[in-house]
């Protein structure tokens, strides 16, 4: 079987959990002097396997060329759609590669993918001829909300947390399971992920294989995350203090 693989990132996002003092999308803000785009770029390039990246940007975006100049094997399209699925649709359609071609899907958001959990999740989907994705077991006891704003809201419920898992990405399927998934659920606002495509499109095909993620990977939404991250980048700089 073809072992060829191609990461895809959708940004063509516009950040607005984030907020943006410029008017830029959070994609290309600066993190220790480095736009996010380009760290999430570099970091998919840090596995040789990865034969190419292709990044699917909004249509008449400005900045790309200048976050992603001087990058090997990275190409740009304005392909971009209004959903995180329509991108990631038309970025595959974009990318025409045969069905057996493996796509690894990469939020621009999460700039922090470790090399490794990277390369646990190529292993696995590798070894085992089927697709998988990052996620972490959930730590924490889950409350439902019986509903209101973020001030007022109110237990409803607890909510077992046993075998529950938050999805990450890259999140990894060959070229014609997503691309036939993708299709079947156009519009469906339950695909928030390219796994629930292929979990609601394909009941015959293997379920999706969870591979442990990193906390590093979390994704960049609200504005205290880039605190978060930045204070990350600043710790690692540091040698460690007594
Ligand atoms: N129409 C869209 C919407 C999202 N994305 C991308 O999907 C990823 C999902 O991350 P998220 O935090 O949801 O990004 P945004 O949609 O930009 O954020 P928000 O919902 O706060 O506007 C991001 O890389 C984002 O750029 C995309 O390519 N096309
Ligand atoms: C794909 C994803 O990153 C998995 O956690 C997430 O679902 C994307 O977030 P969004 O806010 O739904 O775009």
């Amino acid at each position: 079987m073809n072992d060829t693989l191609i990461a895809l990132v959708p940004a063509a996002g516009i950040g607005a959990r984030a907020g943006s003092a410029d008017g830029r999308p959070k994609q290309y803000r600066d993190l220790d002097g480095e736009p996010m785009l380009r760290r999430t770029v570099r970091a998919l390039l840090a596995d040789a396997r990865v034969a190419q990246v292709r990044v699917a940007v909004a249509p008449g975006d400005p900045w790309v060329h200048a976050a992603l100049s001087g990058l090997p094997r990275t190409v740009w399209r304005a392909c971009g759609g209004p959903t995180r699925a329509e991108t990631v649709r038309a970025a595959l359609r974009d990318a025409d590669v045969a069905d057996a071609v493996w796509v690894l899907v990469h939020d621009a958001a999460r700039p922090g993918l470790p090399a490794e959990a990277l390369g646990r999740l190529i292993d696995a989907c590798l070894s085992r001829g089927r697709g998988g994705l990052l996620a972490l077991p959930v730590a924490d006891t889950v409350k439902q909300s019986a509903g209101g704003a973020d001030q007022e809201a109110c237990v409803a419920r607890t909510l077992p947390r046993e075998g529950l898992w938050l999805a990450q990405t890259p999140q990894m399927f060959r070229a014609g399971t997503l691309r036939s998934a993708l299709e079947a659920c156009a519009g469906d606002p339950r695909v928030t992920d390219e796994a629930s495509a292929v979990e609601l499109a394909a009941a015959s095909a293997p379920a999706p294989l969870l591979v442990r993620g990193a906390r590093a990977n979390d994704k960049l939404t609200w504005p205290e995350d880039f605190d978060w991250f930045e204070d990350r980048l600043a710790a690692r700089r540091q040698p460690p203090g007594r």
